[in-house]
């Protein structure tokens, strides 16, 4: 059995004079869905750009499968990321787009039109990306994150923007992943797409770390859980 957990041992970011994640230690189990939960600026995003090897921690480090992610043998296959949806050329096609990213990874082409598949975008390949719409591009996001079949995939909101049907299909789609025994972390603030979604839950505020662990270890219903552990404040830090 293959060990591709995420761990993340006293992680911490400054910018000047700001602390945006501060001493984060947590594991995210392979073969489990995990959400990463937290109010506006709690430093989600920092810490999955961490993971990524995009942010220099200050402190501490995040590991993948036991390794920094600089230090995979082949990171851009091991692992599969969706961090924004903006970052597409817009005059570009869908599978262009796609097909081009194979290339600069060493792919196959032929993985173009399965992933294509796998997120329903098949019909819509041929279109420029400036007429798709927020959900299309969560999924075309989300192909190019498949494509190298990577046995983890960090997801930052990917449910932004998808419509009801467009969330269950991706519930679907990061169950499957995991129950092949892939590590899936994915960030959200839909709590109850989160509930339905999860087996695992990391969640932070203000840099800090409020829980990590199973879904049903906490205490209530998640909603309530949340708002209790974050103190139920609408600021954003
Ligand atoms: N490059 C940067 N320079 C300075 N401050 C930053 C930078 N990136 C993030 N921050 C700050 O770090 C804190 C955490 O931000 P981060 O984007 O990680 O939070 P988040 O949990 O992803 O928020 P949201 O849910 O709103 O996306 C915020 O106070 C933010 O302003």
């Amino acid at each position: 059995m293959r060990h591709d957990g995420i761990s993340a041992r006293g992680l911490s970011k400054r910018f000047g004079p700001v602390t945006a994640v501060r001493d984060l230690t947590f594991d995210v189990p392979a073969g489990q869905v995990t959400g990463f939960l937290g109010p506006n600026g709690a430093g989600k995003s920092t810490t999955l750009r961490m993971i990524l090897g995009l942010v220099r921690p200050s402190a501490g480090e995040a590991l993948i499968g036991g390794h920094r992610y600089d230090d995979l043998p082949q990171p851009r296959r091991a692992v599969g990321a969706v961090l924004e949806t903006t970052g597409f050329h817009p005059g570009r096609r869908g599978r262009d787009h796609l097909r081009v990213a194979a290339r600069a990874a060493g792919l196959p082409a032929g993985r173009v039109d399965e992933v294509l598949d796998r997120v329903g975008l098949t019909d819509a390949a041929g279109r420029r990306v400036r007429g798709y719409s927020l959900g299309m591009r969560q999924r075309l996001g989300l192909a190019a994150a498949l494509l190298g079949d990577p046995q983890v995939l960090i997801l930052d909101e990917p449910a932004n923007g998808l419509d009801p049907a467009g969330m269950a299909w991706l519930r679907g789609l990061l169950r499957d992943l995991a129950a092949q025994g892939r590590t899936v972390l994915f960030s959200s603030h839909v709590l109850s797409e989160v509930a339905q979604t999860v087996d695992h839950l990391v969640i932070v505020h203000d840099g800090s770390l409020r829980y990590a662990g199973p879904l049903d270890g906490l205490d209530g219903p998640l909603e309530t859980a949340f708002l209790t552990l974050v103190g139920g404040t609408a600021d954003v830090r």
